[in-house]
């Protein structure tokens, strides 16, 4: 298996720092715990090994009781409370704000991931950007990127309480710091180099993550549930996910067995570390150079130097993780657009149609050299209705991705009224252009504003009602208990409706008419209708169309006699351009589909006939 070795493009202070500032900006007082919670925390440790002390020193040198009383009432109120704030910083830190910051970050990666460009998002390099991101802020706050600054903080509280024990052993004998730190050096390069290998696999296992949730995401995906049940595919469903989770299962072994054996060899330093120094202190005091009060002093003090230690250890681990996952997010976040966000070329009117050019345009998809679209010459004259036709994986919905878009030419351009499209702002570019694509893409909120996109104060009704009945759909509408206000989506909203496959297909052209763009994309938008919709939308075509230029693709070539100009693409290429009767008498392969086509419908006539 070959492993991507991707290494982090920001360093570690780069990444603290941005989240420090992400902090800030969203909550002033998460940047201030940490300095009540690291004083408090380290004194807490401090007093732990200080009361014994004074205990047994009381004891040994008969203090008077109400003197030695005191001091202890002392000592344990000011435990009580250091102990009190320890613990609500530690609340307030990680139980509370945390989340909600995690929140935070999830919001603004659902926001880049709908708003970067289309060619990034779908491109196989953009999919493992996204997917990586989704798991920098999975749901375990502890562990994912909003843990950088919260282990951070662990690690300078651990930092500090270590130089104080260290600033008490020193005194004992500095010997004893340099056996402790050795040991520890060992380990801290061990759990690095395994935090390493993790982050250089993680490609790798997001693949298998991906698949893994795409198969099991379908069984309880509502639009195929049917195709589950009728082709039997819970078997597949089945053989698959096991073998995914089989995958997933090898790969948590691998880190698993690779962290048994950082902890066994961590034991083995604890014993050989602790050991040595216990049988010191014994020693020590077999000689009478220590009290039995600081025996105890320095046996909670390297007891102690070990903790801080061992947690100094495990928070470099924390933070080398949190560190690669704040990484992965500012990766995506920071994917700048290729298309222009900036001004860009004044748009032409939206109220005439518009001329597209495309001018020796090549295209392939990433990762493959064949091209789909191969040196494409094509005017689309103003006003013009243009049916593109041609057999399954001919390039026609990838054409017109490209004139909307969507897809970049890897060669040419595609021209707007005379201007490279590359040169509108992107978003405003969108404006222009109104589609209906195959998929159906509804959302769980209202009719009206699944199909106006605005809020029911902004809805215009008026043309809410025309397009709704131009596209044939408003009837329906008006036949549901709450109407235009009926919700879809029912699996997600109250009361909401399922509607058929044609009248979605309906309601998707109602909303590429509401939108009232210069340039209209209809992507085989009869496919789920029925004949007597079909016909009534073909007798509607003009008005449909009416002041824009308009792509038609549709494999029901009687479709097109509606359109001005058909253009047929094959082999890569237009080969056959013209209106309807001038393609029928040309006799190319245009005529040859369309006689496959129309001869059911003259034998079933004539049989009729008979
Ligand atoms: N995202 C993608 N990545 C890689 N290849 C793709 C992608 N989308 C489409 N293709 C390939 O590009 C070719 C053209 O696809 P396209 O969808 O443009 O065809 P089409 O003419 O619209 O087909 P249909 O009539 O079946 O809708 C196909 O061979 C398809 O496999």
């Amino acid at each position: 298996m070959e492993v991507s070795k991707q290494s982090a493009a920001y360093g570690f202070f780069s990444n603290l720092i941005f989240m420090i500032r992400e902090q800030w900006n969203f909550d002033k007082k998460g940047v201030f715990v940490p300095f009540v919670r690291i004083p408090s925390d380290i004194a807490v440790s401090l007093l732990g090994i200080w009361i014994p002390k004074v205990v047994l020193d009381a004891i040994a040198n008969s203090v008077p009781a109400s003197e030695f009383v005191m001091q202890l009432s002392v000592l344990t109120m000011a435990m009580m409370v250091l102990m009190y704030v320890s613990y609500y910083t530690e609340q307030s830190i990680y139980r509370n704000s945390v989340r909600i910051w995690n929140l935070h970050f999830y919001i603004r990666k659902s926001w880049k991931i709908v708003d970067m460009d289309y060619p990034q998002f779908a491109s196989p390099a953009g999919k493992t950007k996204i997917e990586r991101s989704h798991q920098a802020l999975n749901r375990n706050v502890n562990v994912n990127m909003v843990s950088i600054y919260p282990h951070f903080v662990e690690l300078l509280k651990n930092a500090f309480g270590f130089l104080s024990f260290c600033a008490l052993l020193i005194w004992l004998n500095p010997l004893i710091i340099l056996l402790l730190l050795l040991s520890y050096a060992v380990n801290v390069l061990v759990v690095l180099h395994i935090e390493k290998w993790q982050h250089q696999t993680k490609d790798e296992r997001a693949q298998i993550d991906r698949k893994l949730d795409y198969v099991v995401s379908r069984t309880s995906d509502s639009s195929i549930a049917k195709d589950i049940r009728i082709y039997n595919m819970k078997t597949w469903i089945d053989s698959m996910s096991e073998f995914f989770m089989r995958e997933q299962y090898n790969w948590q072994n691998k880190i698993a067995s690779k962290r048994y054996r950082q902890a066994l060899l961590e034991a083995l330093l604890i014993v050989v570390r602790n050991g040595g120094a216990y049988v010191y202190l014994i020693w020590k005091m077999d000689h009478h150079e220590i009290s039995i009060g600081e025996f105890v002093l320095y046996f909670g003090a390297i007891t102690g130097f070990g903790q801080w230690l061992e947690q100094i250890v495990g928070r470099i681990g924390k933070l080398s993780t949190a560190h690669y996952k704040v990484n992965d997010y500012r990766h995506l976040i920071d994917t700048t657009d290729k298309m222009r966000r900036t001004e860009g070329a004044p748009l032409p009117p939206t109220d005439e149609p518009v001329e597209i050019v495309l001018d020796n345009v090549s295209f392939h998809y990433e990762g493959s050299k064949e091209l789909i679209l191969d040196r494409i010459h094509l005017n689309i004259r103003k006003g013009e209705r243009l049916a593109i036709v041609g057999t399954n994986g001919a390039g026609k919905t990838t054409l017109v991705k490209l004139i909307c878009g969507l897809l970049e030419p890897v060669s040419g351009r595609v021209l707007l009224n005379g201007t490279d499209i590359k040169e509108f702002n992107r978003d405003e570019y969108y404006t222009l252009i109104t589609a209906v694509f195959q998929n159906v893409c509804l959302l769980p909120v209202s009719i009206a504003n699944n199909i106006t996109f605005c809020s029911d104060e902004e809805v215009d009704w008026e043309k809410l009602y025309t397009c709704t009945e131009l596209a044939g759909i408003k009837s329906k509408i008006e036949s549901l208990p709450n109407g235009f206000a009926t919700n879809l989506v029912p699996s997600v909203t109250d009361q909401g409706v399922q509607l058929s496959g044609g009248e979605n297909q309906k309601l998707l052209l109602a909303r590429a008419l509401y939108k009232d763009a210069p340039l209209i994309i209809l992507d085989e938008p009869t496919a789920a209708l029925d004949p007597i919709a079909e016909n009534q939308m073909y007798l509607k075509y003009d008005e449909l169309t009416k002041n824009k230029t308009a792509l038609f693709i549709s494999h029901r070539l009687s479709s097109t006699r509606f359109c001005d100009r058909i253009i047929l693409i094959q082999d890569k290429t237009i080969t056959e351009t013209g209106t309807h009767d001038e393609l029928m008498a040309l006799g190319g392969a245009y005529k040859e589909i369309f006689d496959i086509q129309s001869q059911y419908y003259q034998r079933n006539a004539g049989e009729e006939a008979v």
